[in-house]
């Protein structure tokens, strides 16, 4: 089993380090590949996803990545900026499905933003499209008749494209409480009637699912409102990106929210993936080491399950997790006072 180790950037070493001390405990025999990504990799190579890099993670069976973005790059061409490492990656890898569970924790009722009773209820999953929308559409600069300059990015998807990330939804939902919610703004945008129009077509061949739709901005108020009403969320790369991000402070931090990234590739052991904590790079707190490691520990348990097939081993990781809430270990983002290595010690002591 091979796995490639991406950390990257600001708090991603940091993260990952303990995600690897973790994997390291378990017995499983695994090499590791190791590649630069984002700023780092454009200050040591000058390209922030370097061909080593994409050869490395073409070779493994499982990428787990850290996070990429550094300030210091933000003038670059946007072709070399960090961000283009991990957007490489995804698309190079054909990664369309990203899943995003949220779950509130034992114990974690109080840290949440909001009321417990209403945190308490959060069991979703966010089935986000990775590979399309305005994220990879044509985009540039240019200067209007009026001499005004003007950007622009084109949003689209094709119906294979949203066909492909129905199916994950509906899939996702048969394993689940059998109810997927579709979000679009259909009311408003091309792109969304077109998703709108195939997620219903795709639903003839999921008949057991329970499907609705929600446009984005009910989305998120529904979100902060009702949350406990989610069981599978299906939307696209924009809105799941941002929504993602809010189930975060629902469940009460965004260091606590892990991702899976999968496509068709099948490997030895199961589907091939690319895992990482749903946050960026922290520079505001990167080298304190303060960046709570649970989000990336929880990306290991994703890719145990998905990619290496060791569903016994990723249930002990996140028992391990949840184990350390409930206990009372807590980083400063969920109003403790341990750091980034007290959390793996106490991840790793209840393994
Ligand atoms: N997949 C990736 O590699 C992503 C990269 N980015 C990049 O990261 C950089 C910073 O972006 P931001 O918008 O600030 O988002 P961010 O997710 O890096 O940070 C947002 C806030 O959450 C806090 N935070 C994030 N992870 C945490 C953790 N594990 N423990 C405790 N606190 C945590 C940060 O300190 C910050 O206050 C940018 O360059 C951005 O482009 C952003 C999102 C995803
Ligand atoms: C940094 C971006 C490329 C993506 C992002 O924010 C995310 O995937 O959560
Ligand atoms: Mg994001």
């Amino acid at each position: 089993m091979k796995i490639a180790v991406f950390p990257g950037d600001g708090i991603g070493p940091e993260v990952t380090a303990q995600a690897l001390r973790v994997l390291d405990a378990l017995p499983l025999q695994v090499s590791l590949l190791e590649g630069d990504v984002g700023g780092i990799a454009y200050k040591r190579h000058g390209h922030p996803l370097p061909d080593e890099t994409l050869v490395a993670a073409n070779e493994a069976d499982a990428i787990l990545f850290g996070a990429v973005g550094d300030f210091d790059c933000d003038n670059l061409e946007r072709h070399l900026r960090p961000e283009q490492a991990i957007l490489g990656l995804r698309r190079e890898l054909n990664l369309f499905a990203n899943l995003r569970p949220a779950k509130v924790f034992e114990g974690l009722e109080h840290t949440s933003a909001l009321k417990p009773e209403i945190a308490g209820a959060i069991d979703l999953l966010i089935v986000r499209e990775l590979n399309g929308d305005v994220y990879f559409g044509e985009k540039g600069m240019r200067t209007t008749d009026a001499g005004l300059r003007q950007g622009y990015d084109i949003m689209s998807y094709d119906e294979s494209e949203v066909r492909r990330i129905a199916v994950a939804g509906f899939e996702a939902a048969q394993k689940r409480r059998g109810r997927l919610c579709s979000v679009d703004k259909a009311n408003v945008l091309e792109t969304s009637q077109l998703w709108r129009d195939v997620v219903i077509e795709t639903h003839a061949d999921f008949p057991d699912v329970e499907l609705t739709h929600m446009y984005v901005d009910n989305a998120a108020m529904q979100l902060v409102k009702n949350p406990g009403q989610f069981d599978v969320v299906v939307t696209g790369n924009l809105f799941g990106d941002i929504l993602s991000d809010q189930a975060s402070m629902c469940v009460g931090s965004i260091g606590l929210l892990a991702s899976a990234s999968l496509g068709e590739r099948k490997t030895d052991y199961g589907t091939f993936g690319l895992y990482e904590p749903i946050h960026g790079s922290a520079p505001d707190i990167a080298g304190k080491g303060i960046a709570n490691p649970m989000a990336t520990v929880l990306s290991l348990a994703e890719l145990l399950r998905h990619s290496l097939g060791q569903e016994e081993l990723a249930k002990r990781v996140e028992n391990a997790v949840a184990k350390t809430l409930a206990d009372g270990i807590r980083g400063g983002d969920l109003g403790g006072d341990s750091n980034c290595a007290e959390i793996g010690d106490a991840i790793l002591t209840r393994l």
